[in-house]
């Protein structure tokens, strides 16, 4: 069976984090794994409050999963400050996994900040050029390329701008911006935009932890990059439209576990 590791943040109310990471996982027919680096006590509503873990547990459960088992590809999550980014990288120039999906979590969908904002420098100096893939929506984009995304077309110089810092690949994620939700893919070779079909709902919590997730599980199944993005987008467009209205605030994506043929 394949394997794959998520380093990223706990959601308590399940639909962002940690918990959509290992249900994408699940619904991909992969095995999950997690490294914990924060404990959000958030909701559908809002971020409550935050506890970063400590230092020498986050490098812990890095290991203490590679010195065991086979990791077939790694997501990244909510890393909350420059000390928690300086951890992980370190541990992963030890462990040098094939696949790496970076998602730069850094504001949460009720606007909450998950990322402190001297720790953007670490982002993109330390842990950018170990990305396989690195995948922000549109203020991340913004952040990162230090330009301003008003329209899709902003949309190519931002991408050539964070490609520069050393990732193997960019998608800029459109859901942000007006009108249909297209992804733009760029390598430094050429740009591929995803197209999408915006669904009108509020329940769009967890949406940008999940594409990310079914990335990583894609690529640990042996799909090429492209490939598993488009089949990432499949499965995030169908966990859009068959969203839950769970909660009193942005609902999570719908986790289909029948959404691919048993793997064994
Ligand atoms: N209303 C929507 N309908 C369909 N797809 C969407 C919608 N909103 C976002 N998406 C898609 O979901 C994924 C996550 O997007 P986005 O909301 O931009 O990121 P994040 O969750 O990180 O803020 C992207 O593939 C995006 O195109
Ligand atoms: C622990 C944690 N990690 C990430 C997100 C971002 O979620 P989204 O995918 O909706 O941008 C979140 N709200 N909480």
């Amino acid at each position: 069976m394949k394997t794959a590791l998520t380093i990223a943040g706990s959601d308590s109310g399940g639909g962002a984090g940690i918990q959509a990471d290992l249900k994408t996982f699940s619904a991909h027919g992969v095995f999950g794994m997690s490294a914990i680096t924060a404990i959000t006590a958030q909701n559908t509503v809002e971020v409550r409050s935050v506890q970063n873990i400590d230092l020498n547990i986050i490098s812990d459960q890095i290991a203490a999963v590679f010195d065991d088992i086979e990791v077939h590809a790694v997501k990244i999550g909510m890393l909350g400050t420059p000390e928690i980014i300086n951890t992980v990288t370190d541990n992963l120039k030890i462990y040098e996994p094939e696949h790496i999906v970076l998602d730069p979590v850094m504001v949460s969908k009720g606007g909450h900040h998950l990322l402190d904002s001297n720790a953007v420098a670490n982002l993109n100096e330390t842990l950018l050029p170990l990305a396989s893939l690195v995948t922000p929506n549109i203020p991340e984009a913004e952040i990162l390329s230090g330009r301003t995304i008003n329209s899709e077309p902003d949309m190519y110089e931002a991408c050539r701008s964070i490609l520069q810092k050393g990732p193997g690949a960019v998608l800029i994620k459109g859901g942000h911006l007006d009108g249909d939700p297209n992804d733009l893919y760029y390598d430094g070779k050429e740009f591929h935009l995803f197209k999408g079909k915006r669904i009108e709902t509020k329940n769009v919590h967890g949406t940008g932890c999940t594409l990310s997730s079914a990335i990583a599980a894609n690529l640990a199944k042996g799909d090429n990059m492209l490939t598993a993005i488009e089949n990432a987008k499949d499965y995030i467009t169908a966990a859009i439209a068959e969203s839950l209205d769970i909660g009193h605030g942005h609902g999570p994506a719908h986790h289909f576990h029948q959404f691919y043929e048993r793997v064994t």
